[in-house]
């Protein structure tokens, strides 16, 4: 990984399934055939109209150092099938020994906004590396993409208040923990109270003080006399272990002496009670006594919705601490992101010519859970105004459209719903090359400028998509030909089904 949190190789953070069917295509001898898979999600999280994509960066550090070690073989020699056999045979266990990745991989950056059934990473090399790809890369891009966009969310409603991840204490984990840290800051959080995420991907830390301090004190005023005189540069007081009111009072006291040192009251926290009314009523005494600069930060089981309310309440918060329920995805703890075969190539019939693709897909009695075959790319047109549409299209036709054509798209839940964009009409495509043949050829942007393009991201989309109660849904299509293809794959499937 870029950041190391672990001395131990990583290439076994996988199924078994995964190596079990790597085995299988080794030993009949289809190891080495082309595939493509594609890793996708088909519905949006939290109820929302859109997704951040995050975990790229720790996908690169993934495969960058995929090399299964003497122990990791070490460890496969040992387990058996029900026979009490070893499951693989030794020569197996050599060539995983010398495997180094080949595969070429695309992928949507870090930061974009992303819809159902687009590719975020597209993989294509020897099936039995794809495969063993698979489990680790869902565990990548489906956890950061989660918490990121649960970050972008909390970041719409704070508006430009201040936003502070509080969450490593309720965290899945260490790797939970840290890996939240990363992604709530790319979604949109300023800081986090977590210091190793701090040292290692360059996130501000920030912090108040826990009630303890209070507590470990014979008085509240004595508790807070004493936090300013050892850190006076960084005094945020948290007011409520007793009387909330009371203890605003008291930090008023404390922050006169602080003031009169040459220093500043930062802020008061409030972590119970009603913050609406509690903060309304603190700023008043506040502002009386002259500590019209003090912020006033709020905890407490806080999420998108209360921090709304909050602020539909007139509540005089300026910075939101956010723990539980940002880090843990509290209201929907995973991203059903998923990974399809999509295409593998046809047995060559000459040695010098390039064999075709067999375009793959999976059958489902929902239209929704249908994949989509081919080797995608995701087309996102814009106007002055935005985001206007993503198109899926295949990158054979791509390559036989010239850059004079329009294309049409298609509504894949209403075939009857067209839209042709002129050759005229801006677009970007969103995939980008990052390995090329196990190579990687991408450098991922800086933390903040992943963070940065969240925003930017954002304010391209439609307000209709970005609204929390029944969002506009964003125009996700296929084009045409790749459409017609579905479609007679589907029929051909299901009439061989028949039969
Ligand atoms: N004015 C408000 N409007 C909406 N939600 C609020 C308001 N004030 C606080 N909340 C939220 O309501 C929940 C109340 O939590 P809880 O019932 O635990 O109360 P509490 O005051 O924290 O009690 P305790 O002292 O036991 O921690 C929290 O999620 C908090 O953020
Ligand atoms: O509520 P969350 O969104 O998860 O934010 C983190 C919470 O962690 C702390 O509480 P805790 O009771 O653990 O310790 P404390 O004594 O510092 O309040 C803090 O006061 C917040 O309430
Ligand atoms: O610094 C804080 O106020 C803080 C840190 C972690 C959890 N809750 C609060």
């Amino acid at each position: 990984m870029t950041n190391k949190l672990y001395d131990t190789s990583l290439s076994l953070l996988t199924d078994l399934y995964q190596i079990t069917m790597a085995y299988g295509y080794w030993k009949s001898g289809t190891a080495e055939k082309e595939a493509v898979f594609n890793l996708y999600f088909r519905k949006h999280p939290f109820s929302g109209g859109f997704t951040i994509a995050c975990g790229l960066t720790n996908v690169i550090g993934y495969i960058n150092n995929f090399s299964l070690s003497k122990k990791d073989l070490r460890y496969l020699r040992t387990l058996t099938g029900n026979d009490g056999q070893p499951l693989f045979e030794e020569a197996f266990l050599d060539y995983l020994a010398n495997l180094k990745l080949t595969c070429d991989i695309e992928a949507i950056p870090e930061g974009t906004v992303v819809f159902p059934n687009e590719p975020l990473v597209r993989v294509r090399g020897p099936i039995l590396q794809c495969q063993l790809l698979e489990t680790p890369l869902l565990n990548l891009i489906n956890f950061e993409s989660l918490v990121a966009t649960k970050a972008a969310r909390l970041r719409l409603v704070a508006e430009n208040d201040t936003l502070l991840e509080f969450g490593l204490r309720r965290a899945q984990g260490i790797d939970g923990g840290m890996t939240a840290s990363r992604a709530a800051y790319i979604g949109g959080c300023d800081a986090t109270s977590n210091v190793l995420a701090g040292k290692l991907y360059d996130i501000p830390v920030r912090g108040t003080h826990a009630h303890s301090w209070v507590m470990s004190f014979a008085d509240e005023l004595e508790a807070f006399q004493t936090y300013a005189d050892v850190l006076p540069n960084n005094v945020t007081l948290l007011v409520d272990t007793y009387d909330t009111l009371q203890g605003v009072r008291n930090a008023i006291e404390a922050g006169r002496t602080l003031v009169q040192k040459g220093y500043k009251l930062a802020g008061i926290r409030l972590d119970s009670g009603d913050l609406a009314y509690l903060s309304i009523e603190a700023r008043k005494l506040l502002d009386e006594a002259g500590f019209t600069d003090t912020a006033i930060v709020a905890s407490n089981d806080l999420d998108e919705t209360i921090i709304n309310s909050l602020k539909q309440q007139g509540a005089k918060i300026n910075i939101w601490g956010v723990g539980t329920k940002l880090v843990t995805a509290y209201d929907q703890p995973a991203l059903g992101g998923v990974y399809k075969l999509a295409a593998l190539r046809q047995e060559s019939i000459s040695p010098d010519e390039e064999s075709g693709w067999d375009y793959k897909m999976k059958l489902s009695e929902q239209a929704i859970k249908i994949s989509t075959p081919g080797i995608q790319q995701v087309r996102r047109f814009r106007n002055e105004r935005g985001f206007v549409a993503d198109m899926i299209v295949d990158e054979n036709s791509l390559n036989d459209t010239d850059s004079t054509t329009s294309m049409t798209m298609i509504d894949p839940l209403d075939f009857t719903k067209r839209r042709t964009f002129d050759a005229k009409q801006e677009f970007d495509d969103l995939l980008v090359p990052v390995f090329r043949r196990g190579t990687c050829v991408y450098t991922s942007p800086d933390i903040h400028s992943i963070r940065a393009r969240v925003q930017e991201q954002l304010a391209n989309l439609h307000p209709g998509v970005k609204r929390f109660v029944n969002p506009h849904t964003y125009p996700v299509g296929l084009e045409k030909q790749l459409h017609e293809l579905k479609t007679e794959l589907i029929l051909k499937l299901r009439e061989r089904n028949e039969q």
